[in-house]
């Protein structure tokens, strides 16, 4: 009987398989360039759990969202310490006109994520799109914006001084590398806190954020870091305060948030974990959506007919299953997960 330290043994890649449902779930808008996302959801013995790298990332990357999987879906996971999360409603880099709409689909929240720097569009779109939230809002909500990394320092300073104005909570992620958002927060000088999101998740090594001095928070995804028990303990090390987030997960990946974020102790800041807002459709008729500001920390079962009306082409099918057979060798392969 594993106990909540011990790794959690890694199933055979058929078992996997043999347990895998593969769904292509709609998205009301487009976000991070996809209108439909796809996911594997696995039966697991100890509860259903999601596996969702983004379809570009290569097999190394995508064995950390399998590591979440597995410990998710084979075991108890962490002890939650409340029964909701507060959550920000995201809003994707739509014209400023749609921003009312987006934010229609969020229940209660009082803290907005807007996504700024989408290649293509211009800091005028930014700001148009900003303002617009903070009209919605009132003087009372929180505002957040997240680059993704899009832009070089100068043009940080530059944006940031125009947003600044409707009062920004934190900017995430708004240069790429380590470096670029030291030199920034020097710049900045304490007007606008930095949050580092990719630069956690996708690096080998994110204690460097808090080496650098890079960064006034992080943001923390079970899936990218390996699952619950790693993401709590990398949240333990770096010290910093942090905002437990998603992957445009179906609900049954938010379940897996919202229960890693009822398991942390301390202040709770407002969880990327409203998306399911998002879908156009879910695995479940009760989606782990909004509700008075918070989500329900509670594991989530999909229903069978929406499994199956969502299920995923036979191409597709076959492509995210082999994917899961080559994470599943690379993972067995580790010895820094399970
Ligand atoms: O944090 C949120 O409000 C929702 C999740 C979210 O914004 C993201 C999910 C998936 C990929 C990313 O482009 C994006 C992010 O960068 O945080
Ligand atoms: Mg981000």
């Amino acid at each position: 009987m594993p106990t909540p330290d011990s790794p959690v043994p890694l199933p055979s890649a058929d078992e996997l398989v043999e347990r895998s449902h593969v769904v292509a779930l709609p998205l009301v808008t487009r976000f991070r360039g996809i209108t439909v996302r796809e996911a594997v959801l696995l039966e697991g013995p100890e509860g259903w759990s999601e596996f969702s790298p983004f379809v570009e990332y290569a097999d190394p990357e995508a064995s950390s969202w399998l590591a979440a999987a597995v410990e998710d879906g084979w075991s108890r996971g962490p002890e939650p310490l409340r029964d909701f999360v507060p959550v920000n409603a995201t809003v994707p880099a739509v014209h400023a006109d749609e921003v009312p709409a987006v934010l229609a689909r969020y229940d209660g929240t009082t803290t907005v994520k807007v996504k700024v720097a989408e290649r293509g569009q211009s800091l005028s779109d930014d700001v148009a799109r900003v303002a617009a939230v903070r009209a919605a809002l009132g003087d009372g909500g929180m505002i957040r914006v997240d680059a993704n990394g899009g832009w070089a320092v100068d043009e940080a300073v530059a944006a940031l001084r125009a947003l600044e104005p409707f009062g920004l909570q934190y900017a995430e992620q708004p240069c790429a590398g380590v470096d670029e958002l030291a030199a920034l927060r020097v710049r900045l000088d304490g007007r606008v806190a930095v949050a580092a999101d990719e630069s956690i998740r996708r690096a080998a090594d994110p204690e460097r954020v808090v080496a650098a001095g890079a960064a006034d928070v992080i943001v923390i995804k079970a899936q990218p870091l390996g699952g619950a028990r790693r993401a709590i303990a990398l949240v333990e090390r770096l010290g910093l305060p942090a905002v437990v987030s998603s992957a445009i997960d179906t609900s049954v990946g938010l379940s897996l948030g919202a229960r890693l974020a009822a398991a942390l102790p301390g202040q709770q800041l407002a969880c990327g974990l409203g998306t399911a807002s998002l879908l156009a459709a879910d695995v479940t008729a009760d989606p782990l959506r909004a509700r008075g500001g918070a989500v329900a920390v509670r594991r989530v079962v999909p229903d069978a007919e929406l499994l199956a009306r969502h299920a995923a082409a036979p191409e597709r099918t076959r492509w995210w299953r082999e994917r899961l057979r080559r994470c599943a060798g690379l993972l067995a392969a580790r010895t820094d997960v399970g």
